[in-house]
C-alpha cells in the first residue's frame, strides 16, 4: 500500500538520535546539508532518472550518460556551485562517466605534476570543459609494472618537441576511462628518452582530438575497448585504447614541475622524490577508501531494510513469520558489514587527513613521511575495496532470490564497484607494497630509529612479541586496550615472522618472491590494525547526541571481533590469544549482535540516501517490497506483449513437432 511505512516499527525500535547519526556520518553539519540538498536536487530531476539504465543498449546508455553530464554542467553553472557541491553533484547522478576520470585524475595529475605556468594554461581550459581529459597510464601489455611501459617520449632537438610513439602493440595504452570516445586531451605517460638514454616514465600532455569536430588529430588511434561486466553498470564509461604514429608535441607538454628536459635536450633529474611522479595514484587511492563506505553502506541499507521486510518460517498456530533479520545467521552476515561501512567512514577521514598532511609536507620539502603515506593509501584501497566487493556480493545472498534481480539494485552495484579491486592498482601488488614498507620498518628495529604513525607499535616490539592477552570475561572485549593490544601483537608478531623467514634466503628478492602469500597476509594484519585503531580513536573523539555514541562503541568492537573471529587462525598461531579467549570473544558478539539489531534500520537510515539514490525496490525506505517488485516485472519489455516476439518462427512449429510425435 502506498504511503504506509512498512518499516515504521523498525524505525520505532531505535534507541539513539537518527539525525544526530546522520551529521557523524556525513562528517560535519556543513557536509550534512550539503549532501542532503544534492541529493534531493538530482532526484527531483527527470533528466538524472536511472531506473531503466539495464535495459538501454551501450550506445544509448552512453548516449544519455553525455546527456546527464552536460545537463550537470549546466545546472552547476545555472545554480553557481562551488567545488564541493558541484562533486556531490556527479556523485548522486551516479553513472559512471568521462568526467570522473576528468575531475579524479586529469586535472589533480596537472596540479601535481605541472609547473605553476602549465597549471596556469591547462587548468584554465579544463575547470571551464574547454577541453576534457583523461589518464593514460596503462598499456594492453603492463598496468601494474609501471617501469614496464612501452610508450616513447623521444626528444627532437631539432624542432624542441617530443615524439610520442606507440612501438609494439602491447605498447597501446589500453584501459584509460574517457580516453575511447570523449577525450580531447590525455596526460600520457611515457619513457622519455633524449640523446639516446631512456630516463623512464614521465607525464605529456597529449591533444587527441580536434576540438572543432572531435575527430583524432592525424597519426592517432582512438577507440573504446569494448563491452563490460553487466547491464548499465560500468559500461557508461569510454574505456578507451589510443595508439600513436611519431605524433609531435611540443617540448612544454612534459609536465616539469618534478623534473625538466632543456631547449638543449640536457635531463635535468628532480630534487625531489622520483616517486612524486606516481603522486596523483597515491590521491585517487585516498578518495577510493573514502568512496568505499559509501558503496558497502548503499548494500548494506537495502539488505538491512529488506531482511526487516522479508519473513521466512517460525510461524506458529497461524501467526506471522519470522523476519529474516532476526535469525543469528543473517546477523553474523550482516551486521559486521554494516559496522565495516561505518570503519571505513572513519578511516577514510583519517587517510583524507594523512592525504592533507602529507600534501603540506611535500610543499615544504619534508618528505619524511611519503613512503608512510604511498604504503597507508595502498594498503587501505586494497583491504576496503576488497572488503566492499565482497560485502556487496554478501549482500546480494542476504536479499535472497530477489536480490539477484537487477530491480534488487545489488547486481548493478558489484558490477560498478568490483573493479576499483583491480583499477588504481591491483589489490595483491598494493599489499606486496606495504609488506615491503613493513619489511623496511622491521629491518631497521633496534637500529636507533623509532617507528612513527601507523607503524609506531613497532617501536614496543619488546613486549609486543611476548605478551600474553589479559581477556577473562566476554566483557573484557570490549576494552580497547585489550583489542588494540591483539591487533598490534598479531600484525607485528606476523611481520617479524616474515622477516625472519626471509632473513634465511641469501637473495633477499628471491625470499620476498617466495614468500608472497605470507607477506599480503602480514600486510592485511597491519592495515586491519589501522581501521580498528581509527574506529577506537574515533570514539575518543566528542561525539554529541542521544545515544549515538553507544550505537558507534557496538559497531566498532562488532567490527574488530568479528575480525579476530574471521581470523582466528592468526591469532592462535601467533600465540597473541588462547582458544578460550577466541570463544570469550565470539560470546560478547553474539551480544553486540543482540543489541544492535532494535537499531539496524535506523543505522542504515543514517546514510540519508534517498530512494533515486539507491534505486532499489527491496531497499526503499518505505519498505513496501512486493507491489513495487511486481511494478517493476510488468515493465520489462518481454512483458509488453502477451505472447513472445518469436511465437511463430520458433516456438509453434516445436509445440506442433511434439504433437505430431506425441501421436506416433
Ligand atoms: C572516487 C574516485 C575519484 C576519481 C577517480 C575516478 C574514477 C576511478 C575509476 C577508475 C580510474 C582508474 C585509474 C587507474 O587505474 S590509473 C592506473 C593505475 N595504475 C596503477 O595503480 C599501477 C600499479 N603499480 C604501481 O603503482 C607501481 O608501479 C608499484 C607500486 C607496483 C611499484 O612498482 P615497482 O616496485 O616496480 O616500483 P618502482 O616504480 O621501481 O618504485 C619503487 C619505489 O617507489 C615507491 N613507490 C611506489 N609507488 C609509490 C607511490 N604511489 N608513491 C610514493 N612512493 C611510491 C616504492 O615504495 C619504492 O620505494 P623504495 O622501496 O623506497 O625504493
Ligand atoms: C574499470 C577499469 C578502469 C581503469 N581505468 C584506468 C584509467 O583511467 N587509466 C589507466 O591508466 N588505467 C586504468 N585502468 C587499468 C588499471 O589500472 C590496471 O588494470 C590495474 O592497475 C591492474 O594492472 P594489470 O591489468 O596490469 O593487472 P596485472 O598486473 O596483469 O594482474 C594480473 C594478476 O597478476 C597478479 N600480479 C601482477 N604482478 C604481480 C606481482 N608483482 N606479484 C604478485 N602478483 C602479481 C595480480 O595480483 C593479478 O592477479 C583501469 C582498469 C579497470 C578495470
Amino acid at each position: 500500500m502506498e504511503g504506509i511505512d512498512h518499516l515504521a516499527d523498525e524505525r520505532n525500535k531505535a534507541e539513539f538520535d537518527v539525525e544526530d547519526m546522520k551529521i557523524v556520518w556525513a562528517g560535519s553539519r556543513h557536509a550534512f546539508e550539503v549532501s542532503d540538498r544534492i541529493a534531493r536536487l538530482v532526484a527531483s530531476d527527470p533528466v538524472f532518472e536511472k531506473s531503466n539504465r539495464a535495459r538501454l543498449s551501450r550506445k544509448e546508455l552512453f548516449k544519455s550518460t553525455l546527456r546527464k553530464c552536460a545537463h550537470a554542467f549546466k545546472r552547476i553553472i545555472e545554480l553557481r556551485l562551488n567545488e564541493e557541491e558541484a562533486g556531490r553533484l556527479r556523485h548522486f547522478i551516479d553513472q559512471p562517466a568521462y568526467v570522473d576520470l576528468h575531475w579524479g585524475m586529469f586535472v589533480p595529475a596537472i596540479k601535481g605534476q605541472g609547473t605553476e605556468e602549465q597549471q596556469k594554461k591547462w587548468l584554465s581550459l579544463a575547470n571551464k570543459m574547454q577541453i576534457i581529459g583523461c589518464y593514460a597510464q596503462t598499456e594492453l601489455g603492463h598496468g601494474s609494472n609501471v617501469q614496464g611501459l612501452e610508450t616513447t617520449a623521444t626528444f627532437d632537438p631539432k624542432t624542441d618537441e617530443f615524439v610520442i610513439h606507440t612501438p609494439t602493440q602491447t605498447a597501446s595504452k589500453w584501459w584509460p576511462g574517457g580516453l575511447g570516445k570523449v577525450s580531447t586531451h590525455a596526460v600520457v605517460y611515457a619513457r622519455l628518452i633524449t640523446n639516446g638514454k631512456d630516463y623512464g616514465i614521465h607525464g605529456f600532455i597529449v591533444q587527441l582530438r580536434s576540438l572543432e569536430d572531435h575527430s583524432p588529430l592525424p597519426n592517432i588511434t582512438v577507440g573504446d575497448i569494448g563491452t563490460k561486466m553487466g547491464n548499465g553498470a560500468y559500461n557508461s564509461m569510454d574505456n578507451g585504447f589510443l595508439m600513436f604514429d611519431h605524433v609531435r608535441i611540443p617540448r612544454d607538454q612534459m609536465l616539469m614541475r618534478l623534473s625538466k628536459v632543456t631547449r638543449e635536450g640536457e635531463y635535468v633529474p628532480s630534487d625531489v622524490p622520483k616517486q612524486l611522479v606516481y603522486g596523483t595514484m597515491v590521491y585517487v587511492r585516498q578518495t577510493i577508501v573514502a568512496d568505499a563506505s559509501n558503496a558497502l553502506s548503499r548494500a548494506v541499507c537495502i539488505a538491512t531494510r529488506y531482511s526487516a521486510v522479508r519473513r521466512q518460517f517460525g510461524a506458529h498456530n497461524g501467526g506471522i513469520e519470522t523476519q529474516v533479520i532476526d535469525y543469528k545467521t543473517q546477523q553474523n552476515r550482516l551486521f559486521p558489514l554494516l559496522a565495516s561501512a561505518y570503519a571505513f567512514r572513519f578511516v577514510g577521514e583519517w587517510l583524507k587527513w594523512l592525504y592533507t598532511d602529507v600534501t603540506e609536507r611535500l610543499a615544504a620539502s619534508d618528505f619524511a613521511t611519503l613512503p608512510e603515506a604511498h604504503a597507508c593509501t595502498a594498503g587501505l584501497k586494497s583491504l576496503t575495496t576488497t572488503a566492499t566487493a565482497d560485502g556487496i556480493e554478501e549482500c546480494r545472498k542476504l536479499c535472497g532470490g530477489h536480490g539477484y534481480l537487477w530491480c534488487s539494485g545489488l547486481p548493478e552495484l558489484f558490477a560498478v564497484y568490483v573493479p576499483a579491486c583491480t583499477y588504481e592498482g591491483d589489490n595483491v601488488v598494493l599489499q606486496l607494497q606495504v609488506a615491503r614498507f613493513l619489511m623496511k620498518t622491521v629491518a631497521q628495529l633496534g637500529s636507533g630509529k623509532v617507528p612513527v604513525g601507523t607503524t609506531a607499535y613497532m617501536g614496543r616490539a619488546a613486549h609486543l612479541l611476548q605478551c600474553r592477552s589479559g581477556v577473562q570475561k566476554a566483557e573484557d572485549w570490549l576494552n580497547p586496550d585489550a583489542v588494540l593490544e591483539a591487533f598490534e601483537a598479531r600484525a607485528l608478531r606476523m611481520a617479524v615472522t616474515c622477516a625472519k623467514n626471509l632473513s634465511k634466503f641469501e637473495n633477499q628478492e628471491q625470499g620476498f618472491q617466495e614468500l608472497l602469500a605470507d607477506l599480503v597476509e602480514a600486510a592485511i594484519a597491519h592495515c586491519q590494525l589501522i581501521v580498528v585503531s581509527k574506529f577506537i580513536a574515533k570514539l575518543e573523539q566528542d561525539i554529541g547526541g542521544k545515544g549515538v555514541k553507544k550505537q558507534l562503541n557496538n559497531l566498532c568492537y562488532i567490527y574488530a571481533l568479528y575480525l579476530l573471529h574471521k581470523h582466528l587462525g592468526d591469532f592462535l598461531s601467533t600465540n597473541c590469544i588462547t582458544p578460550k579467549q577466541a570463544s570469550l570473544a565470539n560470546d560478547q558478539l553474539r551480544s553486540l549482535y543482540t543489541q544492535v539489531r532494535p537499531n539496524a534500520v535506523a543505522l542504515v537510515d543514517a546514510f540519508n540516501y534517498t530512494d533515486h539514490y539507491l534505486n532499489s525496490v527491496l531497499g526503499r525506505y518505505d519498505g513496501n517490497v512486493y507491489p513495487k517488485l511486481f511494478e517493476e516485472a510488468w515493465k520489462d519489455p518481454l512483458n509488453d506483449s502477451v505472447v513472445p516476439d518469436g511465437y511463430h518462427e520458433y516456438l509453434r512449429p516445436v509445440l506442433k513437432q511434439q504433437l505430431r510425435t506425441a501421436r506416433l
